[in-house]
């Protein structure tokens, strides 16, 4: 009895406090916490959590005063307003020295508010959507290595890519994926973090884009190319913006060969609703993206995520009819049927929920159809503004196919090598992902030249910016197709080249992406002649691309002509 009168008594003079003191121990109360506890916690995976505690704490302390005390309601506000301003002016400020003075990255260089906050970063991708672009900027100030936020370095050196990307490479996907769900039972095989989870699921997709499967899909593809093909023809000469009508015939190639169905943009020339959804919002994604706790979070508000509704419906209901017209004695025709039958019979390969079976089939849609499209619509633009490389290419498919369009057939064309060399040209200068992909560094860190970058730090190489790099490529910002093939000095020893990225978590449908783009790149080649459309210099284009994860277009006027 004695004991509990003695606690009512402290807690009652505790909370009576005058304000000045209660202020301060509350102040150095958020000081502790910070070094006690959330210095080291990994506040992706408890953020739900926090926030509850947080307000189960502010609803004790209110009740506590009013029970106790016997203050007035307004005492009470006053009292915990400053409360909860002492903790986090504690908490900010102790975290703010400790990223500039203590962290074990702060004798790495890079703008302040950049070492306090990736909201720095969120910000400068926010000014106009290239962050790619300013990235070549902070690496102009401050060198090949640049801290990009509290516990990020971005790397502009090629020793740095077999390190973080490649096959042995020690470092995993970093929080940058955690922007979607912290649970790799309910990610995507793109998000999932957990590296067992990801090497089990990849097998189901590589199933998807074996060689047996991308020949069942190879006439599917055609049939799209030819469908743009039949458009242009019947719009001979007309301004074609190739930046949309690339974007339709990916789409539609994913459909098709992702799911089986039908978008139908080719035939309408309007974007799919489902997807419409998803492009007006890629913005979101290329700022927010770089906070991504806070996008996770975001992202629970209700309606948050309403633009995605109709896609994620559109998902959903396909996986549902194809689950339900199921057979197991046929062979998957598309990529969703190969995850799907992973799941069906529980094989080691599955996606682990129905939920992550359903964030893959949105994977295939969006990480299948955004860079095939960027990369078509970026080849037309170079072929245009290099009519000397068309005409090579034009030679060079009427040499493998004498008699034009009958003769034509995928062997032959995979035989004109130049085309590959022009696509690979392409994807160095305007590779699909710009900047990402984002690896963290192993416990024991990574040594990169002669600088170590200590281990837990989140760490990428600007893929866009490497590669256009004079220390490694010769006239590094032209397009010269031929230093694939007969210039090579023209690229350096180990020069950097990753548009797929390397290793583990490398784009599992670049077969496929190439297949699509060598198909309808001869096809529109073999057939048309190709120029900007009246009006139209490409500036725009060449300098207006967005950096939203993947690559986001301005429109491309162009004009074909039946050669
Ligand atoms: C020119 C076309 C393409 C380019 C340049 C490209 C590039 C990339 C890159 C750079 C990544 C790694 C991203 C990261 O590290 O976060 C990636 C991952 C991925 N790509 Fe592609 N991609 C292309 C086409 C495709 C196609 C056609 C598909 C088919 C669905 C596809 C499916 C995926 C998937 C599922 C991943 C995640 C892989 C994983 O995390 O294990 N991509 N792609």
């Amino acid at each position: 009895m004695a004991f509990s009168n003695n606690l009512v008594e402290g807690l009652e003079r505790a909370l009576s406090a005058d304000l000045v003191s209660l202020g301060v121990s509350v102040l150095g109360l958020g000081v502790l916490s910070h070094v006690s506890i959330f210095r080291t916690l990994p506040v992706e995976e408890y953020l739900l959590g926090i926030l509850g505690l947080s307000l189960v704490a502010v609803l004790t302390i209110c009740l506590a005063y009013l029970f106790v005390t016997g203050l007035a309601v307004l005492q009470v506000l006053t009292r915990v307003t400053l409360i909860v301003s002492s903790f986090n002016v504690g908490l900010a400020s102790s975290i703010g020295i400790y990223r500039l003075f203590f962290h074990r990255l702060h004798r790495f260089p890079g703008p302040i508010l950049s070492k306090l906050s990736r909201f720095y970063d969120a910000y400068l991708a926010g000014k106009s959507i290239q962050y790619n672009v300013e990235i070549e900027k902070l690496h102009h100030t401050y060198g090949d290595f640049i801290r990009t936020g509290p516990r990020e370095i971005c790397i502009v050196r090629k020793s740095a890519v077999p390190l973080i990307f490649g096959p042995n490479s020690k470092c995993r996907k970093s929080t940058y994926y955690a922007q979607a769900s912290t649970e790799s039972q309910n990610c995507s095989v793109h998000h999932t973090r957990d590296i067992d989870d990801h090497r089990k699921r990849r097998k189901a997709w590589d199933r998807g884009f074996s060689i047996k499967a991308l020949a069942t899909y190879e006439p599917r593809v055609k049939a799209k190319a030819d469908q743009l093909a039949l458009h242009l023809n019947k719009n001979l000469g007309q301004p074609i913006d190739a930046s949309a009508w690339a974007m339709f015939l990916s789409f539609d190639i994913m459909g098709a060969v992702g799911f089986g169905k039908e978008f139908n943009n080719l035939g309408t020339g309007i974007e799919h609703p489902a997807i419409k959804g998803v492009h007006d919002h890629m913005g979101i994604l290329g700022v927010l993206g770089h906070v991504p706790w806070f996008l996770n979070l975001a992202s629970r508000i209700p309606g948050a995520a309403s633009g995605y509704s109709s896609f994620f419906k559109w998902c959903g209901d396909e996986i549902e009819r194809k689950q339900k017209d199921w057979s197991a004695d046929e062979t998957p025709q598309d990529v969703v049927s190969w995850l799907l039958k992973a799941y069906v019979e529980k094989d080691v390969s599955a996606a682990p929920s129905e939920a992550a079976l359903h964030e893959d089939s949105r994977v295939v849609i969006v990480a299948g159809s955004e860079t095939t499209a960027t990369t078509l619509a970026s080849v037309l633009y170079y072929l245009v503004k290099n009519p000397a490389v068309l005409e090579k290419l034009q030679r060079q498919l009427d040499d493998a196919m004498p008699a034009g369009v009958d003769d034509w057939s995928y062997e032959k064309v995979k035989s004109v090598s130049y085309l590959d060399d022009i696509i690979q040209e392409t994807l160095r200068l305007r590779p699909a992902v710009m900047t990402g992909g984002y690896r963290v560094t192993p416990a024991e860190g990574i040594m990169v030249d002669q600088v170590h970058i200590p281990g837990d730090v989140n760490v990428f190489v600007p893929v866009q910016l490497v590669q256009t790099d004079e220390r490694y490529y010769t006239n590094a910002k032209e397009f010269v197709p031929e230093r694939w093939s007969e210039k090579k000095e023209m690229c350096a020893d180990g020069a950097p080249y990753f548009p797929f990225v390397l290793g583990p978590y490398s784009c599992p449908g670049k077969n496929l992406a190439m297949m699509s783009l060598r198909i309808s790149l001869s096809t529109l080649i073999q057939s048309f002649n190709v120029q900007l459309a009246p009006g139209e210099s490409g500036e725009a284009f060449e300098k207006h691309t967005l950096d939203t994860f993947t690559t986001t277009l301005p429109s491309l006027q162009l004009q074909f002509k039946r050669r």
